[in-house]
């Protein structure tokens, strides 16, 4: 059965970030992931984590200016200088922490997709070599909810990661961002799990609780299972009410925490 990790990005959002950690204990999880966490010092972050014994994964670099529509910096083109900035928080940030784990985001670029591309490619040369103890990791997301973002598809991802040849270069497999681009979900995740580092989990179209919409979780969750991923599958979903109470999806996929 597939390993379970909460991500306290969108679960318990009523909650300041140390109260989720606390619930998402409570609530029988084994495993953290965050999005943003900045504004809590990282010792405070790892400790209360270390506290309930639970697993540490990953966080996002910083998206840059979201007011100003900036949605990640690594795929931008003369923002260098501010990705670097946003690597060097991120890495230190986990280190402190201990996490293992960061998705680089690549972001909305202007110009033409090529130089976008080239960019980007840089930039995750300078990841690699900053980070060679962190797993890093790629995560195309679809152009519904972020019309522009520099990547949609699985094999964007898989051909970034075949270029820069680094071992610690990693697909971020979001089963909701792949169900809304792309399709054919269970032959992507058998054709790229040796390139696979984390996983992802909510319902299509909604984004809510893995227990409704276009996407069977029943048989992703047994896919998973059958091709030996050996990682967690973080659930990063938008609760439709109370998190609590949406974990019942739990019991009716017939799965445990
Ligand atoms: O939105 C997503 O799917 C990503 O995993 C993310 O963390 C950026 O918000
Ligand atoms: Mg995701």
């Amino acid at each position: 059965m597939p390993k379970f990790s909460a991500n306290l990005g969108f679960l318990w959002p009523d909650r300041p970030v140390l109260d989720r950690i606390a619930a998402a204990a409570d609530a029988g999880f084994k495993a953290v992931e965050f999005h943003w966490p900045f504004d809590v010092p990282a010792e405070a972050l790892g400790d209360a984590c270390r506290r309930r014994g639970l697993v540490l994964l990953g966080l996002n670099t910083s998206p840059g200016d979201l007011s100003k529509g900036d949605f990640g910096l690594g795929a931008v083109e003369g923002r260098e200088a501010d990705f670097e900035k946003a690597l060097d928080q991120a890495v230190g940030y986990a280190r402190v922490a201990g996490l293992s784990s960061l998705h680089v985001m690549a972001g909305v670029p202007a110009g033409p997709r090529e130089r976008a591309r080239a960019v980007f490619v840089d930039n995750l040369r300078k990841a690699v070599r900053k980070a060679p103890d962190l797993t890093l990791l790629l995560e195309p997301i679809n152009q519904r909810d972020k019309p522009g973002y520099f990547y949609s598809t699985i094999e964007e991802a898989a051909s970034l990661i075949e270029e820069i040849g680094a071992p610690n270069l990693r697909i971020m497999f979001d089963v909701y961002h792949v169900g809304v681009s792309q399709g054919d979900v269970l032959k992507r995740l058998e054709r790229f799990l040796p390139m696979i580092g984390h996983i992802q989990i909510a319902a299509v179209p909604s984004r809510a609780e893995p227990d409704e919409g276009e996407i069977a979780y029943g048989a992703v969750l047994a896919e998973i299972d059958r091709l030996g991923y050996a990682g967690w599958v973080g659930c990063e979903y938008k609760p439709r009410a109370g998190t609590d109470e949406g974990l019942a999806w739990v019991k009716t996929l017939n799965v445990s925490l």
